[in-house]
This record gives structure tokens, C-alpha cells and sequence, in this order.
């Protein structure tokens, strides 16, 4: 493994960069909104309700001071009633409030969950939609995986905007009383206040920076996890002793995660004591001039609890408010990466009026000159690419590791487009057929198809998804592909889980596998059927049969095979040698092996081995 430059925390963002990502609430609040409108709806509005409470709950309390004042001075006996009445009036509110404030905290769990959930679906989604060579670069990766992160606890953003707006409507309720006393302390608060905020707001900053600069770490910090601790890897880390090699590689990179957020969290810790004192300063400030005040008689004691009681809510209040409108802007600041990918569009497309797959196929699949270099790759995998494959041709691929086999199956598929040169099916351009409908006329199955943790009939409507019900299409299919026999020795049958991932799961040999995978070909009425080296752990035996059987089935349709035995190779009608990407040889078996070129040499080389 490379090793990895140094984590460097990435700039920290410009005023008109934050100011551009508050850009995306209202697409965020959209989301939210699809989420739940009905607990989005209650969410607001228990909000509004609670935030006039606090006012409420002042008031009372100073109207029951000032009532058992009088009632303290006043020698002849009055009736308490107004005073008890006045005590369960606040009991009710002080209810409320935790009441409302339940609410709330479980509306918001249950929008976060929900948003959670809808938003995974979303990134699924628009991933599937998304080309093969996407998925090929680390810089998508570092995109999807930041946009990931979004899915959950973004929900706190919905929260903390809203508790924004409670807290803003709560300062204006308890301001008029305020006011009304003496504006200049609530101005003492603020600044009191402001240093607290700046703080927050620049080590926001460095926490954003560092957490983004930490993605591809973070990424391989997950890989490694899944290296160190899955079924698929275990026989080879076992085998190569590779665990303390994967277990260090980890402690290393999460000891330096560790160190560096460490070093945030705790220069945030120690700057925000130093600023909540100087808020304390400014509340203590305002908290002595009432008392001087209520000493020399100019207000009531119950005007005393009430100020009091109302600056210490301000304070909480303006301090929160400015506290959280650094996360709020930070929060939106993370949107942007969630919203980044859904940016990403596809290049590999097809156009509003796209042709439909042809039945049956005319003229057939000719490449003009095609080329074909993968992305950030200097070398042409594929190159001056021009032949023809006919309907109902078989034609065999055959060459050296690496000589461009797959990578002109995928160009058929369209899961790339030629970088140079063109395809054309029945004399229209690729690029022209409508990409679902193209892919539907193609099976392929590659040299590395999934083996999925599922039943065996699921691991075979693999082949096509819409028939997963289809229990005699998928029984055919096994007869076809000699899967059968194999789904009549297991003890579930059909319904037999495949793999150990899961409960019962039985583990099937590679011959087994391919022999199951092969099945998926036969699911579709695809016109074009490549089998890319699928067969390549089954016995020569199996290869032949399974090979024979898929030249008769396809009568008719067009077939490309690719082998590296020439046993099987021979079957085909044709037969295209590979040589670093260009075509070195087209022609039959019999033809190429007449003409002794890089054909014949590979097939006596192959038939010494079998001598
Ligand atoms: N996804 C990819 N990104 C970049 N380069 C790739 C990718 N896939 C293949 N290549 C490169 O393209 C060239 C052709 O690969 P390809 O898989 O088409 O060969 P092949 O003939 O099918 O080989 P094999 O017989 O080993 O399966 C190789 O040099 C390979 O390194």
C-alpha cells in the first residue's frame, strides 16, 4: 500500500463561499419536506407554540412574587386564592414545556430517520445512474463517500434552524420586557457574546477543512476494516498471515485521525472556557445594575425575578443563537458536498428520441477504427478496431492477458464509449439506441460476475430481475447453463442461500458458481450473448458441454466468446486475435491456422502443453 502524504487540512472557506453553500437550505428544507410534510408541519409548529412559553412562565413567576409580597406586608388576612390559582397556572406552562419540548425532540428523531433513509435511497439511486468509469476514479469516491456522510445527522440542521427561529421569536418576546427596562444591557450582552461566536465560528472552519481533507483516510480506514474482517477475505489474510500487516496499517491511520482532531478539540475546549467567562462577565454585569436598582426602590421585587430571570434566558438564548448560526452556516457548508453529488451527471446517455434495439438484427455490430483508453490512462487498451460482427455470428476473442478482450465487450455494452472510431448496429451509431434497451439485448456475463449471498433462484433472476418469479423461466435457464442438477443436490433446492454471509448459506466450488452465473445469460431474450471467460474454473469437460450447449441455444443470435482454450475457441465461426489492443488476425479456425500467424502459434503452443 502507498503510503499516504500527510493529512493537509484544505483552506479554510471564504465569507462568499459560506454565504454561497446557505444556498442550499431551501433545497435542503425540500428534502425535509418530501421526507414527512406531516411531521415537518408538526415539528414547526410545536416550535412556534413553546418558544412564547418562556415569557409566559417570567411573567407569572413575577406576578407570584409580587402577590406574596403584598400578601407579607399586608397585616389584615386576604384570601391566597389569586396566588394559587396564579402557582398552578405556572405548573401548567412549566408541563408544557417538557411536553412540547418531548414532542420535538421525538418529531426531530423520527424526520432524522426518515431522512436518513430517504436520502441513502437517493444516493443509490443516482449512483446506479452513473457510468462504469465513474466508479473508476478515487475522486468520485471521495465525492460519494463525503456525500454518504450526509445522510445521517444532517437532520440536526433541520433542528437547529428551526430551533434558530424559536430561540429569535423567545429573544423577541423576552426583549419587550427588557427594553422597556434598560436597552443598553441587552447591548452589553451582545458583546459580552461576540467573542464566544467568532471563536465558535473559526474553529468550525478548521474542523470542516480537516474532516474534508480526511476523506480518502477515512474511505481506506473502511476498507481496511472490511480487509480485516469479511468472509470474502478471510481465507487470504489467514493464509498470507496478513492480519497484523492490516491491524497496523489501521492503528497508524486512526492513531493519526485521533491526533489531529485532537488537537482541534482541544484548543476549541480551551479558547471556549475563556470566552464563556466573559459572557458570564456581561450577564453578572447586567444581574448587579437590576439588583442596585431593586435596592434603591425603583422596581418591585417581583421585577427583579423577572429581569433577572429574563437575562438569564437572553443570554442562553444569544449565546445559543450565535453558536449555532456558525453550525447552521457549517452544516450548509456540508450540504454542499451532498448536493455536489447529485451533480455529477452521467456522460454515457441516449438522447430523447433513441432507436430501439432491432428484432431481428440486419446487418449486425461494425466497429469503425475504434479506440479505447481508459480514463487517466496514457495507454490505448483498444485501437484501429474495424470489423463486422454479423446476426447469428460466433465470434471467439482471443489474446494475451491484457490484451483488450473485455474492454471491447464493455464498448459493445456501451458501458464506455469509444475514445476514438464508432459502433455501429445495423449502420446507426450506439449512441443512438436506447441504452436500456440496448443492455436488455445484450447478456453478458464477465470473468468476475457477482456471486450474490442470495437464494440460488435469486442468484440466477440475477439475469433479469423483472422474471424473478418466474420459477420455470429460471428452472430452463439452470437446465441450460447445467446449473440443474447442481440446485437438485442441495437441501434447500431453488430456494437454496447461497454463500456463509447468511443463515443455512452453502458455499459452492468456483466451477459450481460460474456454472450458476452462466444461468443468468439464458433469463433475457438478449440478440447478442457474451460469455467473458466465465467458464474458466470449470473442468475441460464442463467448458466443452457448457459451450456446446450455448452455441445451439443461441442459434440465430449473435454470440462473442471469450476463452483462453482452444478447445472451445475453435467452436466459434470466427475468430478475432487481440494483440495489445489491435487486431492482429480475423478469420476462421481452420483459415488462421492455414495462414500460421500469431493464431497458430498460440493454438500448437497450447496443444504442446496437452501433449
Ligand atoms: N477499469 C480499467 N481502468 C484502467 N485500465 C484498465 C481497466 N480495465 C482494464 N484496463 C487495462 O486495459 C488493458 C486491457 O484490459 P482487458 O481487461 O480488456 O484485457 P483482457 O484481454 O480482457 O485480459 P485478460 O485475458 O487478462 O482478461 C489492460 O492493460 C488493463 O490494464
Amino acid at each position: 500500500m502507498k503510503e499516504r502524504p500527510p493529512f493537509k487540512p484544505s483552506p479554510t472557506l471564504t465569507l462568499n463561499e459560506r454565504l454561497a453553500a446557505l444556498r442550499n437550505l431551501p433545497a435542503f428544507f425540500k428534502l425535509v419536506w418530501e421526507t414527512s410534510p406531516l411531521l415537518t408541519l408538526a415539528n414547526i409548529l410545536l416550535r412556534f407554540l413553546r418558544s412564547a412559553l418562556p415569557l409566559l412562565i417570567l411573567y407569572v413567576g413575577k406576578l407570584i412574587i409580587d402577590q406574596v409580597v403584598l400578601l407579607h406586608n399586608t397585616t389584615t388576612a386576604k384570601p391566597h386564592d389569586y396566588l394559587w390559582q396564579l402557582v398552578a397556572i405556572e405548573f401548567g406552562l412549566a408541563i408544557l414545556t417538557d411536553a412540547f419540548g418531548r414532542a420535538v425532540a421525538l418529531i426531530d428523531s423520527m424526520l432524522g430517520d426518515k431522512f436518513s433513509n430517504l436520502t441513502s435511497v437517493k444516493i443509490m439511486e443516482h449512483a446506479a445512474t452513473l457510468d462504469l468509469d465513474q466508479f473508476e476514479d478515487a475522486v468520485f469516491y471521495d465525492k460519494m463517500e463525503r456525500a454518504r456522510q450526509q445522510t445521517v445527522g444532517r437532520t440536526v440542521l433541520l433542528s437547529q434552524v428551526l430551533s434558530q427561529v424559536q430561540d429569535f421569536i423567545t429573544i423577541g418576546f423576552l426583549s419587550v420586557g427588557l427594553m422597556a427596562f434598560n436597552p443598553w444591557l441587552i447591548l452589553l450582552l451582545l458583546v459580552a457574546i461576540l467573542p464566544a461566536f467568532l471563536g465558535e465560528s473559526y474553529f468550525n472552519d478548521r474542523t470542516y477543512a480537516l474532516t474534508r481533507s480526511q476523506t480518502p483516510q477515512r474511505r481506506e480506514l473502511d476498507y481496511l476494516r472490511y480487509l480485516g474482517a469479511s468472509d470474502e477475505t478471510a481465507k487470504e489474510v489467514k493464509i498470507f498471515d496478513l492480519s497484523g500487516f492490516i491491524i497496523g496499517r489501521f492503528k497508524t491511520l486512526s492513531d493519526k485521525f485521533y491526533n489531529d482532531n485532537k488537537q482541534i478539540v482541544i484548543k476549541r475546549s480551551v479558547w471556549g472556557a475563556f470566552f464563556a467567562v466573559l459572557g458570564s462577565a456581561g450577564y453578572y454585569g447586567a444581574y448587579v445594575y437590576i439588583i442596585a436598582q431593586t435596592i434603591s426602590g425603583h422596581i418591585s421585587l417581583g421585577q427583579l425575578t423577572f429581569l433577572a430571570g429574563s437575562f438569564r434566558q437572553l443570554r442562553g438564548l444569544l449565546e445559543g443563537i450565535l453558536t449555532r448560526f456558525t453550525t447552521v452556516s457549517q452544516g450548509a457548508i456540508y450540504l454542499r458536498d451532498f448536493f455536489e453529488f447529485f451533480e455529477i451527471e452521467p456522460k454515457i446517455r441516449h438522447t430523447a428520441n433513441a432507436r430501439l434495439f432491432p428484432n431481428p438484427v440486419k446487418t449486425g455490430f461494425t466497429f469503425e477504427d475504434v479506440g479505447f483508453r481508459y480514463i487517466h490512462s496514457e495507454r490505448w487498451a483498444n485501437r484501429h478496431l474495424s470489423f463486422t460482427l454479423h446476426p447469428g455470428e460466433k465470434l471467439a476473442l482471443v489474446g494475451e492477458n491484457g490484451a483488450g478482450k473485455t474492454t471491447l465487450v464493455k464498448l459493445l455494452a456501451r458501458l464506455y464509449d469509444p475514445t476514438e472510431g464508432r459502433i455501429l448496429l445495423d449502420g446507426y451509431d450506439l449512441k443512438e439506441y436506447d441504452l436500456n434497451d440496448l443492455r436488455f439485448n445484450i447478456g453478458i456475463i464477465f470473468q468476475d460476475y457477482l456471486r450474490y449471498q442470495m437464494t440460488f433462484s435469486q442468484n440466477i433472476a440475477a439475469g433479469n430481475i423483472n422474471q424473478k418469479d418466474n420459477n420455470e423461466l429460471i428452472v430452463k435457464s439452470a437446465q441450460q447453463s447445467l446449473a440443474d442438477d447442481l440446485a437438485k443436490k442441495l437441501p434447500g433446492g431453488y430456494e437454496q442461500m447461497l454463500g456463509k454471509r447468511f443463515f443455512e448459506g452453502v458455499e459452492l466450488s468456483g466451477g459450481e458458481w460460474q456454472k450458476v452465473a452462466i444461468a443468468r445469460a439464458y433469463m433475457r431474450d438478449a440478440q447478442l450473448l457474451i460469455l467473458d471467460e466465465p467458464t474458466s474454473a470449470l473442468d475441460a469437460r464442463a467448458e466443452f458441454e457448457v459451450f456446446e450447449r450455448f452455441t445451439e441455444l443461441t442459434r440465430g443470435r449473435s454470440a462473442v466468446l471469450i476463452s483462453h482454450r482452444f478447445s472451445t475457441v475453435r467452436m466459434a465461426d470466427r475468430i478475432l486475435v487481440l494483440e495489445k489492443g489491435e487486431m492482429a488476425e480475423i478469420g476462421s479456425h481452420e483459415e488462421l491456422l492455414a495462414k500460421n500467424g500469431k493464431y497458430a502459434e498460440l493454438f500448437n503452443l497450447q496443444a504442446m502443453g496437452y501433449q
